[in-house]
Parts: structure tokens; sequence; C-alpha cells
């Protein structure tokens, strides 16, 4: 990964319309389905990332044939439950924790051997947290020390089970799940607190049995999965850093177009109004069982709290841009329940932490989360470790900040957002690429 630097500078008014591209979450999970189905999906909306289109090219090295009729759409000729061919190429997840935990789920349940390899980043992220429950369904999965490589034997016999995972992760339930697909029996998964449901929701739009609510999925081994048409919405998790950037600079009034609001991912709303923000919903309608709407965000006073545990699992990719609101609030935020930040594509809690405090806010850092003083944001030097959200939140504190800050790697902007500079630049940020 070339080393990409970026340097913010106060900006704003934010003004204007703003259409953030896919969601990642669905065009991950959408090309998987497409792929082990029968027949053409047409895929609408795709995330052109680095994250998904490393999992379109594994799909594509076990046999699955894409077309790209425009920069993203995909039509993904599905080749049946029983239809992926092995690869001896490895398979490359890049930085993706979503594909290379999903994966580990559809691969586990196929004849062929697989070995799923990913970054430096994703090299060191847990995969026991999927192994564990794969292995007790009959899946013989080698790791080096819990971490990637993920080195899944083929031919194994996969039986249902009922799991409750000690995390709420919508990835090791969705691994599951698709685990579950290849297994005897039935598989059950009953989360610790409920996540994000597209594996569910997306399972019954290709047709197959599912019985789900919120926090408990079911389904059977054996079925089929009939080609579907899926349109995907905008990502709630890179509006997000338009939604706090407009909440923080005077003046702001930005519509955010068709935003995915699943209820599981929309918790940064519910935080941002307890500290204050004005954010009205509009066009609220349904698009292939989502829930997608207009944000209209206008500035506001922020004011610090004390989150709420319950809302943290349902905005666990937009802490770090909640760090940047917090950072501008008058008073103290405290945030807890959140170690899962700890184990992203860099340790979240102490990415922002170190960078906040690197441009004079007073931050404590605590095991499972922070407290933060806001303020003022002086300007400063930090290092993004490589995680695209640390990047674009350090971008979104420069706008509001005393002096320009500068910003450490950040290529890996790319896997989640393409083309956000320019669409921050479009509409009243002054960020540069470094020379
Ligand atoms: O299922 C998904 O698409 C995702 C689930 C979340 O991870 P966890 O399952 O680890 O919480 C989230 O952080 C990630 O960006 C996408
Ligand atoms: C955690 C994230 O993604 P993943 O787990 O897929 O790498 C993210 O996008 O913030």
């Amino acid at each position: 990964m070339s080393r990409v630097d970026w340097v913010s500078a106060a900006g704003g008014p934010l003004r204007g319309e703003i259409a953030v591209p896919g969601d990642k979450s669905v065009s991950h999970r959408a090309l998987m389905f497409g792929a082990i189905a029968d027949g053409v999906s047409h895929i609408r909306g795709f995330l052109e990332g680095e994250d998904t289109r490393a999992t379109a090219a594994i799909l594509g090295k076990l046999g699955v044939r894409f077309e790209t009729p425009a920069p993203g759409e995909r039509i993904v000729h599905g080749v049946g439950l029983h239809g992926l061919r092995g690869s001896s190429d490895v398979l490359d997840c890049g930085n993706a924790g979503t594909g290379m935990r999903l994966l580990a789920g559809l691969l586990a349940g196929q004849a062929f051997d697989s070995i799923l390899v990913g970054d430096e980043s994703l090299s060191r992220r847990p995969m026991r947290r999927v192994t564990d429950p794969l292995e007790a369904m009959g899946a013989s999965i080698g790791t080096n020390d819990g971490k990637p490589p993920l080195r899944i034997r083929g031919g194994a016999g996969l039986k249902g089970i009922a799991y409750e995972p000690p995390v709420a992760s919508a990835q090791i339930k969705s691994a599951l799940l698709l685990a579950g697909l290849y297994a005897d029996g039935f598989t059950e998964v009953v989360e610790p607190h409920p996540t994000r449901d597209y594996t569910e929701s997306m399972l019954k739009a290709f047709g197959w049995p599912i019985d789900y609510s919120p926090g408990r999925a079911r389904l059977e081994g054996g079925h089929v999965l009939r080609a579907v048409d899926v349109d995907v919405p905008a990502d709630f998790s890179s509006a997000a850093f338009f939604i706090v950037a407009a909440c923080i600079v005077p003046g702001s009034e930005v519509r955010l177009k068709a935003v995915g609001l699943n209820p599981r991912r929309t918790g940064l709303l519910a935080a941002l109004e307890l500290m204050g923000a004005d954010i009205r919903v509009e066009n609220e309608r349904n698009s292939g069982g989502e829930d997608i709407g207009d944000l209209v965000v206008r500035h506001a006073p922020l004011h610090g709290v004390a989150l709420p545990l319950e809302i943290v699992p349902d905005m666990i990719d937009e802490f770090p841009a909640l760090f940047v609101a917090a950072a501008v609030a008058e008073g103290m935020t405290t945030i807890r329940g959140a170690a899962e930040l700890r184990v992203k594509e860099s340790d979240r809690i102490a990415s922002m932490a170190h960078g906040l405090k690197a441009c004079g806010v007073l931050v404590d850092e605590l095991p499972d989360g922070a407290i933060i003083r806001g303020g003022t944001i002086g300007g400063g030097s930090i290092d993004s470790h490589g995680d695209h959200r640390i990047a674009m939140s350090f971008a979104i504190a420069g706008l509001v900040a005393s002096a320009p800050i500068a910003i450490g790697d950040c290529a890996n902007v790319a896997t989640s957002f393409p083309g956000f500079m320019e669409l921050a630049n479009g509409v009243g940020f002054r960020l540069r690429s470094a020379a």
C-alpha cells in the first residue's frame, strides 16, 4: 500500500447535496449470494471500493463470472449452491474483515480447500470468533495463532449448531449462516445484542427459508438461492463523516441523498441528537426491503453526553467520527462498552485518542472507550494507522481546527470510500494531498 498523506484545513460552511457511495456490507453480501444463486443477479449501487472488489476478485477465482455494465453495477452469473470451483491461488481479502469472515463461512462448506489472506492490518485481526464456531459445525480451519491466513480444508460435512456469540457481531452471525446453507439440519445464532440483518434479509430475498427477528436467526441447510436484483443503498457509515462535519461547521446545511437507514446502523443519529444536533430525515421510503431516506443536517452547537450503552452496537463504525463531534462539543463525552473498536482496521480507541491529543484535545483513554473533554481542536500531525475511518475523521476535524491537520497514511480510504476527497472538497472542505 503506497503512503498517501493529506492536509485538512479550516473550511466550510458545508453546503449542497451529497450522494455517498454504496453500502459496503450490502455490496459484499450481494456478490456472495449472487455468486451461489441459480440465475443472474443485477446489483445496482455497488460499492467500487477496494474491500468489495477484493471479494468480487476472489469469487471470480472460484469460477463466478461478473460483468460491469457501468461503474457501480455488477451482473453476477450465479453458479448455484454447489457450483464454486477451488483455486490454487491464495484468496486475497485485502483490508476487509467482512470479506474474510463471511467468506470463511462460505468456503467452510465447499468440497475444495482454500487459503484466505489479508493485508498487514487484516493479518492482525482476530479470526477465532468465526473459526471456533465453524469448527464446532465440523469445519477444519488452520490459522496463524488465531489470525490470518485462514487455511480452510474442504470436504468437511458440516452440521448445524445453535450458537450464542460472545460479542455482538454481524460478521460472526453471517459466517455461521453462510456455512449453515451447506450444513445438515438447522443453524441458529442468538446474539447478545441485535446486529445488522442484511444477511438474513438478503437470504430471504434470494428465496431461502429463514426465520429471524432482531438478535436471532435460524435456517436449515440444503435449500436453493434464486437470483434477484439488488439495489444497494448509500452507505450510512460513509454518510457519517458528512453528518458530523455539517453538525460542527457553523453555517452548514447539507442533504445526504438516499442513505440506508437500517436501524442497526443509525446509532450515530441517536447519539448526535442527544448532543443537540439538528438532523431531519426526509423522503423516507423502502428500497428492496431496506429503509432509506435523505438526511438534512444543519450546524448546531453540540454538548457532551454519557453515551448510553445500548447505542454502542448500532454505531460501531461511526465511533471515530463521534470522537470528533465530542472534541468540538461543550463539556465532557464519555464512551464506554466499545472495546470492539480495538480490533478493527486499527485500534480505533488508541488511534483517535492519540490523534486528538496531538491536536491539543484532552482525552482519557479507557479500556473500552474514552472520556473526551470538548472545546477547540488545534492543528497537528496525526497517523491514521492505515485506517480509512481514522483518516476521514481527522479530515473533518481539520475543518474546525485552529491550524491545518496533517494526516498520514490515507490510501486505505479507497477501501470503503473512493472519491472521498473530491466529494468533500465539492461541499466546502479544504482537503489536499500533501506534496
Ligand atoms: O457485517 C458487516 O458487514 C460488518 C459488521 C461490523 O463488524 P463486526 O461484525 O465485527 O461488528 C462492522 O464493523 C463492519 O464494518 C461491517
Ligand atoms: C470495520 C470495518 O470493516 P471490516 O471489518 O470489513 O474491515 C469498517 O469498515 O469500519
